[in-house]
Formats: C-alpha cells, structure tokens, sequence
C-alpha cells in the first residue's frame, strides 16, 4: 500500500487540452504535427516549420519525424546500480468512476486525485492503440478521452506518510499538490512523462476502455522502478457537465487551419 501524506490542501482544477507547449514542465506531449485531411506525401519544405524537421521517407510514402519523445534511462544513478532493460507493457485501461457534483442547476462531474506515483530513473510514454477498430468518431460512439494528471516535484523537500503499518516514513522530493495540474488528452495523442514527474494512474473518461501500449526502462527494484504517494480528499478535478467533455466543440485545435 502507498503511504498516505499527512497532509494534504483542498485544491479543485478545470483541465486544459493536453498541448505539446502546456505539457512541456512535466514531458511530452506526441501529437501528429499534420492536419487529419493530409493524404498525400507532401515535400517537407512546403509544410510549415517544425522541430524536428520531417524527411521523406518510405520511397517517398511517409514523412519521417526524428527523435519525438527521448527514451530516457537514468539508472546509472539509481542507489542498488541494477541494470536497467526497455521494457515495453499494455495497460488496458476501463473507465473511472466519475462522482456527480450538483452545482446550483447544473449536474457536473468530477474525479478524485487519492495518489500520485513517479518513476525516479525513467521516463514512461502511454500510447494508446486499437482505436480505430471499435469507434466510430461522429456516429454515436464517444472519442477515447483520457485525463493525464500531473504535479511538480519538491525538489530537495521531505514530506511526512504514514505506511500501512501507521508508521512514519518520509517521502522525499515529494509532490507539490498545490501545482497539481489535468490535462484532457485524446485518443491521437501519446504522452511522456519526463523522469521522477509525479503522475496519477493512468484516468480513462468516457464509456470505453483505452489499451495503451507503454514504453520505459525498468531494472525490477520496487522503490526504483516505482515510487506513490496516497493521500486524502482535496484534489479535485472538475470535469464539467456531466457528458460534455467529449463534445466535438469542445475539441482544442491541435494543428493549423491550413498547409
Ligand atoms: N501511469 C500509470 O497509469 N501507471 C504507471 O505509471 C505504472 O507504472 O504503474
């Protein structure tokens, strides 16, 4: 069980649109940098600049973008010196429970953060996959939605857990749960989050179940591979109207109106 912070503030949060630039204090945010109606291999110079620059690829059939997202492995600092492997795990992921909110006349609904867990000496990237085979975007069957929950790390701070023995263990360079921060990510979009960034388990929104593949390095030390922090009632994300958040106005624009 992850120990409990003794204390924790009572902050509620509205998510933002997971952005490339919004994501940028806490990893990264893979997003495709072209517009869906793009079908055809265009040449790199007649599409607006972009970091990293595209090549032609595939007997000119794809545009190549590389490096996206940086695999990162850090455990040549970790304290045991185990060595470290990529490993690569598909987390199918159901939809949370969501609590209702009654807020005036409004029906709203919100997820609770209880804990947040990090991973001290890699980086990990969720990726969603199978999304096209049972959805059909537009005709009654909701987007995969996913809230990625993010909180900057005190760095050089201790914060004081009870274990599940009721013991008092410290936590170092804990979570800062003031700054904790929701982003809505949709089904074309990765995420990475950078090395030692806190991050809730993953929260699938909506009807239907995510799988993910993700991506990191491990080296099979539980505190190394994996570190949580639980706590109690506070930090709250308001989602909104109850079912409004997959709406396709509700969409953030995540590429240019035109080439
Ligand atoms: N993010 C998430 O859902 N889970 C993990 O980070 C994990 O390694 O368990």
């Amino acid at each position: 069980m992850a120990p409990i912070l003794t204390t924790n503030p009572t902050v509620t949060l509205t998510p933002e649109p997971l952005t490339p630039a919004n994501f940028a204090q806490f990893g990264t945010a893979v997003v495709s940098p072209l517009p869906r109606e793009l079908n055809v291999a265009t040449a790199p110079s007649s599409l607006p600049s972009h970091n990293p620059t595209p090549v032609l690829a595939n007997q000119n059939s794809a545009l190549k973008y590389s490096p996206i997202s940086p695999l990162l492995d850090r455990y040549n600092g970790s304290p045991s010196g185990q060595p470290s492997e990529a490993r690569m795990t598909m987390f199918c992921c159901f939809p949370r429970k969501l609590r209702s909110v009654q807020s005036g006349q409004l029906e709203k609904e919100a997820f609770d953060v209880r804990i947040l867990e990090r991973h001290p000496f890699t980086n990990q990237t969720f990726i969603p996959v199978d999304l096209s085979a049972h959805s059909k975007v537009g005709e009654g069957e909701e987007e995969p939605l996913f809230l990625v929950v993010v909180a900057p790390t005190l760095k050089g701070q201790t914060a004081t857990a009870k274990n599940e023995k009721g013991e008092t263990v410290s936590i170092q360079d804990p979570p800062d749960l003031k700054n904790v921060k929701a982003f809505v990510a949709r089904g074309g979009q990765a995420v990475t989050y950078g090395v030692g960034t806190w991050h809730a388990p993953m929260v699938v929104l909506g009807k239907r179940r995510v799988d993910f593949v993700v991506v990191q390095f491990v080296n099979g030390v539980g505190d190394e591979d994996c570190q949580e922090a639980a706590f109690g009632e506070g930090v709250v994300v308001d989602l909104g109207k109850k079912g409004q958040l997959g709406r396709v106005e509700n969409q953030p624009r995540l590429w240019p109106a035109k080439l």
